[in-house]
Order: C-alpha cells, then structure tokens, then sequence
C-alpha cells in the first residue's frame, strides 16, 4: 500500500509545540480495541484512498504548517484496495489492507459491509460553530442586508437576534424540536458526524433552559445519527429589559449555576459556555467574569470573540483558559500570539459569517503563520443559513486561502479539538470513533472542489459504525462481488496444495521411491504445468536460500516444457550432495515409464 503524505517542509522552530509524529503508516497500536463476541459492526471493504489528519491518537489537533499534514492510504493495484474494520462499541480496529483485514477477520461475523470500490474514505465532519435552536426566518433582514444595512444597525433596531428570541418565545416546544431534528438530518447528510450546537434564542433563564432541553432530547434521540456537543449561550445578547451589568450579574450568580445543577442531576448534558464578546453586546470585562464563573462550575469555555470589533478576546481568552475562540474576523496579532501561547485554543472561523455579511474575512493565513489551531464551523443560524461542512471547507480555501489539506484538517481533527473531544473523534486512528464520509470519487479533494454537489458525491455517512446515510436499496450485506474472495481462496489452495506435497515428499524420501510419471499428454497441458509447479514449489522448500532464483528462472520457463525442466535441473544442481527432484522430474517427465 502507498502511503503518501502532504507535508510542509519541516520547520524547527515548531520545536515548542506538540510533539508530533511525522506521517507514516498506521502504528500497530499497543492495544487494540477489543472486538468481543467475534462481531464486527462494520467492514469497509477496498477503498480507494482513505485519507485522515494525524495518525497518531495522541496528537489533539495540528497548527502551523504542520496544519496541512494529512496522510492518504492509496489502494495497491497488486494487493487491492483499502479497508476499515470497526467493533461493536463502534471504534475503529483495523485500518490497511483488505485483504490483509478479511484473513484477520475471517471467522468473524460482520452485520454490515460498506463496498467502497473506487471511492474515498474521509472523517466524518466536525462542524464546531452552530445555533441550532430556533423558530422563525430572517429572511426579510436578509433583504434589508442586501440593500446595505449593517448587522448591528438591524440589531439595535431591535432585528437580528432579537427577532429570532420573540418568534422562538411563541413557537410551541414541538415545532421547536421538530425543526432542529430536520436540520440536524440535513447536517449529519452532508457528512457532520459531530455538532456543536449553542442555545441563544431564550436570552431569559426558562426559556434558555427550554431550548436546552429541546437539544438534550435531540441529543439522545438522534444518538445513533449525529453526535452533539451542546452549549449555554444565554449571554448571546442583553434582553431588551436589562443591561449589561444586570444580565451579567443574573448569568453569574443565577443562570450558570442552575444549569451546572441541572448537569449534575442528569436533567442536561451541557459541556460549553458562550458569550457574545463584541461592542454593542458583552464587553470582554463581562464576557470574562461569564467565562471565570462557568470554568470554576467545570465547563468548557468557548466563546464569539473580535467578529465586529476587534475586543482582546486572544488574550483574554488564553487568560481564562477558553478552548475555543470563534469569529475573530477582527484579531490583532498580540491576540494571535496569547492564543499561540495558551497552546490550548483553537481559532474557530466561520467562512459563511463573513461571506454572507460581506465581512472582511478572518485572517485564517496569519493564524496559521502564528501557529494558533484553525478549525472551521457552518455558523448555521437564522442569520447565515449553511449547515455543510463541505460548502465551507470550499470558502475556506477560496475566501481565507486556506489549502485543501488545511481546511480538511480544521473540518475534522482541530474542530473536535475545539470541543475537547479529538482523543475520540476527527481522524480514521486505531480506538477513534468510525466516524466516516465515504464519497464516490477516486480523489478526496472532490469534496471540497466539487462545490455544491454534496449531496451527490457522499454516498456513505457513517458514524460510530452506524450507517446514517447510504444509497436507496443498501442493506449492508456483503456485495456478491466481495463474496469470492479470491485472495483468500488462492492462498487456502497453495496452502492445502504444500500440504499435500509435503507429505508426498516425505513419504517418497522414506521410501526412497521415486516420484509417480507426471502426466504427459500434450492435452493435459494445464495438468502438467499443475504437476511442475508442485515440483517447484518443493523445491523451494527444501532450498530455501535459492528461492529468488529458483523463481525468476521458473517464471523465465514457465511457457515452455523444456525450459521448465532446465531450471528444475539449474536449481537441483546447487544441490548435488543428494538425489533431486529434478532428477526425479527427469526419470519421469522425460521418459515414460516411472523410475521404480
Ligand atoms: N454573532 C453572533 N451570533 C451568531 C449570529 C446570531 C444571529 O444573528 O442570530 C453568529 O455566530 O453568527
């Protein structure tokens, strides 16, 4: 199998960051994940390429120039495709050959099969930017935006945000839930496999909670399609009725606490905080005293930082120790070096954001220069309607220029860094969720290239080893096409076949007899070419050291009779201390009658 890698050329003064593990093929892990009962919940059978960030587990996500290592298993046109082997916790057990993984695997029962012929294996999408959870469009504002208001004009006017609140507010629960579901479904379509989904649209401490626990039941009903990671972004704006100073003080000493106690009883399961750090919204002196009381009540913190304005967020958010930093269309390079130093906050950007409002995009190639780990978000919301990672890994290359394999790995690994979840999730690595996109193109990059047609090139989604999207009339049975497997049967038959030659050698050599006339009827062509290369093959055994030769001179006679049995002599002549085979080959080959 070839394994290439794309890497940029090494620099040292990288020495500071991770260690990292330069590309290679897949280190045989210590221990494998267990695949108990002799069950496999999936096999992904004879991929073309299968392409993953890091190969190392450990690595949680890569900055730098070491942003655009990834590494691609190529199909070997002599031994066949590549292939993934998944247990039934849904982690990852095999990752290489396949017909190395189906010798492996042979006795074991396998409930789906995925043909992946001439297709390309990729990590199911992180997207690490999204509000989910509301009621309503915006679609007029959309206009007003068109025409030239700004943003923050169609906020203070009592718009944006706050429309989406009011029409959330009157919308009943289950249409509410019902809406989420249905975009979920569209993102876990277009290859998302893990979502960070923020509430926002309440703003009030019941009505956050509602919309929290509208996404807390959407996390366990869709657990077998999409997986969540959900955020409390109550300080998404200042209720019209409040201040600043009130709603920080309510959030601090009210909110946070009841939704940490809400954690704690099982109620909720919400691993982030977000604040909207920006002028006209929380000051980064608010935002941060949010952001000290969430860390002490032990969530994540991971927050919307310099989108309109440029707030210190970089440094404010390496103080506070935040995981994320999203937007940051407007960083200045003393925040880009307070996140590199903070060695732990991923620089989430949001190419649709800046696009959509006609933003000056975030400045993705200094981020990276400055070794700060860019990972990418769809920003789906009522304001920017994108929930495919497919379309902004596109406007990442295009509109931040980012490469193809830079945007790959903040789609993937550094976007399930930015949610603390890449020792499970964002790369094809041995003990990772088998969170997979599978498309039907023989190169990677069409995703990203192909703008637009995902819908079309993503045949397969696969998320911890459920299928969540194949094609119509798939049913995950092994296709007749993979049924002969005839690697397997090839080796099963040379196998029985020394088998048997040895106990015929051994029984010959007891005996001293020679061996029995091989057929030699000019009509029997195929059996006598059977017939000399079981002699061959014997021979190979007993002179192991001259096997190379032995075999290019077989291959050199194969066509011809004569030429067979000059190199059966060449060979056994290096052995002349005792009776060949090849004189056996003479007695009865050449002549007629057997040598008794
Ligand atoms: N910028 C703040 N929040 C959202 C937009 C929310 C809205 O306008 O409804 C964002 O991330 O883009």
């Amino acid at each position: 199998m070839d394994r290439k890698s794309y890497s940029s050329d090494d620099d040292s003064s990288f020495d500071d960051e991770l260690p990292y593990l330069q590309m290679s093929p897949p280190p045989a892990p210590k221990s494998t994940p267990p695949t108990p009962n002799g069950r496999l919940k999936l096999m992904v059978h004879s991929a073309r390429q299968v392409v993953t960030p890091s190969f190392d587990p450990l690595t949680p996500y890569l900055a730098g120039k070491r942003q655009a290592n990834i590494t691609v298993l190529e199909e070997d046109p002599l031994t066949g495709g590549v292939g993934i082997a998944v247990n039934h916790d849904g982690l990852i057990v095999y990752i290489g050959r396949t017909d190395r993984m189906r010798v492996i695997y042979r006795d074991f029962t396998v409930d789906k099969h995925i043909d992946a012929t001439g297709m390309c294996v990729l990590p199911g999408f992180v997207d690490a930017h999204t509000h989910p959870v509301w009621a309503g469009d915006r679609i007029d504002e959309f206009a007003m935006k068109l025409r030239g208001m700004s943003y923050m004009e169609i906020h203070e006017a009592g718009g944006g945000i706050f429309s989406t609140v009011d029409a959330t507010s009157a919308a009943k629960t289950s249409s509410i839930y019902n809406a989420l579901c249905i975009r979920l479904k569209k993102m876990a379509e277009s290859g998302t496999t893990l979502v960070e989904c923020k509430s926002g649209y309440g703003l009030e401490l019941n009505k956050e909670v509602r919309l929290l626990e509208v996404l807390q039941q959407a996390k366990s009903s869709q657990k077998n399609t999409i997986n969540m990671s959900i955020t409390y972004c109550g300080a998404h704006a200042i209720p019209r009725n409040s201040n600043m100073e009130e709603a920080t003080k309510r959030i601090v000493d009210v909110d946070l606490p009841y939704i940490a106690h809400l954690n704690k009883t099982g109620k909720l399961d919400v691993e982030n905080v977000d604040v909207f750090c920006d002028r006209g919204v929380f000051s980064e002196q608010h935002a941060e005293l949010i952001l000290w009381k969430a860390k002490s009540l032990g969530f994540q913190l991971n927050f919307h930082g310099d989108e309109l304005y440029p707030m210190n967020s970089g440094q404010m958010g390496a103080r506070v120790g935040a995981t994320a930093i999203s937007h940051l269309e407007r960083i200045g390079e003393a925040d880009m070096g307070g996140m590199r130093r903070a060695k732990r906050t991923v620089a989430v950007l949001l190419p649709s954001t800046g696009f959509a409002m006609r933003l000056r995009p975030p400045p993705a190639r200094k981020l990276i220069a400055a070794r700060v780990p860019v990972a990418l978000g769809s920003d789906f919301n009522p304001n920017v309607y994108c929930y495919s990672m497919p379309l902004i890994m596109n406007l990442a290359c295009v509109y931040l220029r980012m490469t193809m394999e830079e945007a790959l790995v903040a789609a993937t690994l550094n976007a399930a860094a930015s949610l603390g979840k890449s020792d499970k999730h964002g790369s094809i690595v041995y003990n990772k969720f088998a969170d997979l996109v599978i498309i039907n193109s023989p190169r990677w990059e069409n995703i990203i290239y192909d703008f637009g047609n995902h819908g079309q090139i993503i045949k397969f989604v696969v998320m911890a080893g459920n299928i969540v999207k194949g094609p119509k009339h798939f049913d995950g049975s092994l296709p007749p096409r993979l049924r002969t497997d005839d690697v397997l049967q090839k080796r099963r038959r040379r196998r029985s076949t020394s088998l048997k030659m040895e106990g015929e050698r051994k029984r010959r050599h007891s005996k001293c007899s020679p061996p029995p006339p091989p057929p030699h009827s000019h009509t029997q062509h195929q059996s006598i070419v059977c017939w000399y290369e079981e002699q061959i093959e014997a021979i190979k055994r007993k002179y192991k050291e001259d096997l190379q030769a032995v075999t290019r001179r077989y291959d050199r006679a194969l066509n011809s009779k004569t030429g067979l049995y000059q190199c059966l002599v060449q060979a056994a002549s290096h052995n002349r201390h005792e009776r060949t085979d090849a004189d056996d080959i003479q007695a009865g080959g050449a002549g007629s009658s057997s040598k008794m």
